[in-house]
C-alpha cells in the first residue's frame, strides 16, 4: 500500500540528509525516483544537506501541478517508483493535495520533508495540509538541541543573534549566519516563547515578552 509520509522537524535536524538516504537506498536497488524541492539554499533544482551531499531535483515552482508532472512523465514511458519532496513547507496546500493524488491514483510512495512551524510558531500552509492529509507524520530520530541542552522544537529567526518576530513568513536562510545577516536558531519552546537565543543568553539578557498573539 502506497503512503504519503511527512517527516517533520525543526531546521537542522537532518531532514534533507534522510531524504538523500532514502533516495540513495532505493536507487541502489534499481528503483527510480522523482525528487521535488523548492527554494533549497543550494539553489534552484537542488536538494542539499549540511553534511555536504547534494543532488539534482525538480524545482516545484509556485503553481506547478506535481500530479500532472508525474502523469506526463509516466505517459511518456518514464519509470517512476517513488517521490521525494524536500522543503515541503514551501508548497501550496493544493500541491499537497496533488501529492495525495500521486499516492492514491498513481500508487506511488511520497516522502515529504519539511519544517512544521515558522519563526513565529505558526504552521506553514503546506505543512498544515500535510498534517491533515499524510498517512503518517514522523519526527526525526536525531533531535536538534536548544542552547540550554533541551530538545529544540521551534525555529527562531535572528538578526545579529537576536530573535525577531516580525517579517515575511518565507525568508530562505541558514543557522549560524554572520553578523548583520538574517539567520535562524533552533530553540526549545521555553526559550522561544521568552525570546532567549544563545547570544542573548550569553549576554545575560532575559526578555519576559512572549510572541505577539493575534486575535481572530
Ligand atoms: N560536520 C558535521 N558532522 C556531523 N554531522 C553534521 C555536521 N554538520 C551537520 N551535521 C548534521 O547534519 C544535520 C543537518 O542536516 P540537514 O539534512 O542539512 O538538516 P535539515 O534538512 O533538517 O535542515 C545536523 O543536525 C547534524 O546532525
Ligand atoms: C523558520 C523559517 C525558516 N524558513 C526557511 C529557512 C530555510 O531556507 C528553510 C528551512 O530549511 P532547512 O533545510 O529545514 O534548514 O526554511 C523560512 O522561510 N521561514 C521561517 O519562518
Amino acid at each position: 500500500m502506497s503512503e504519503l509520509v511527512f517527516f517533520s522537524g525543526t531546521m537542522d535536524c537532518g531532514k534533507s540528509t534522510l531524504a538523500l538516504q532514502i533516495g540513495h537506498n532505493r536507487s541502489a536497488r534499481g528503483l527510480q525516483g522523482v525528487i521535488f524541492t523548492r527554494d533549497d539554499r543550494a539553489g534552484e533544482g537542488k536538494l542539499s544537506s549540511r553534511l555536504g551531499l547534494v543532488t539534482d531535483a525538480v524545482e516545484a515552482t509556485e503553481g506547478m501541478d506535481l500530479h500532472g508532472y508525474l502523469v506526463d512523465r509516466l505517459s511518456r514511458g518514464g519509470k517512476v517508483d517513488y517521490v521525494i519532496v524536500d522543503e515541503a513547507q514551501f508548497l501550496a496546500p493544493r500541491q499537497i493535495d496533488q501529492l495525495a493524488r500521486i499516492v492514491d491514483e498513481l500508487r506511488l510512495d511520497v516522502f515529504a520533508f519539511g519544517i512544521t512551524t515558522d519563526f513565529r510558531t505558526k504552521l506553514f500552509p503546506g505543512s498544515q495540509r500535510l498534517i491533515e492529509l499524510a498517512d503518517r507524520v514522523e519526527a526525526l530520530q536525531v533531535e536538534a538541541l536548544c542552547w540550554c541542552g533541551a530538545r529544540a522544537t521551534h525555529n527562531a529567526r535572528t538578526v545579529d543573534g537576536e530573535m525577531v518576530v516580525e517579517g515575511a513568513q518565507v525568508v530562505v536562510g541558514d543557522v549560524n549566519r554572520r553578523a548583520g545577516e538574517v539567520g535562524y536558531e533552533v530553540l526549545c519552546r521555553r526559550h522561544h516563547l521568552r525570546r532567549v537565543t544563545s547570544a542573548t543568553a550569553k549576554a545575560g539578557v532575559r526578555s519576559p515578552d512572549v510572541l505577539p498573539v493575534q486575535q481572530g
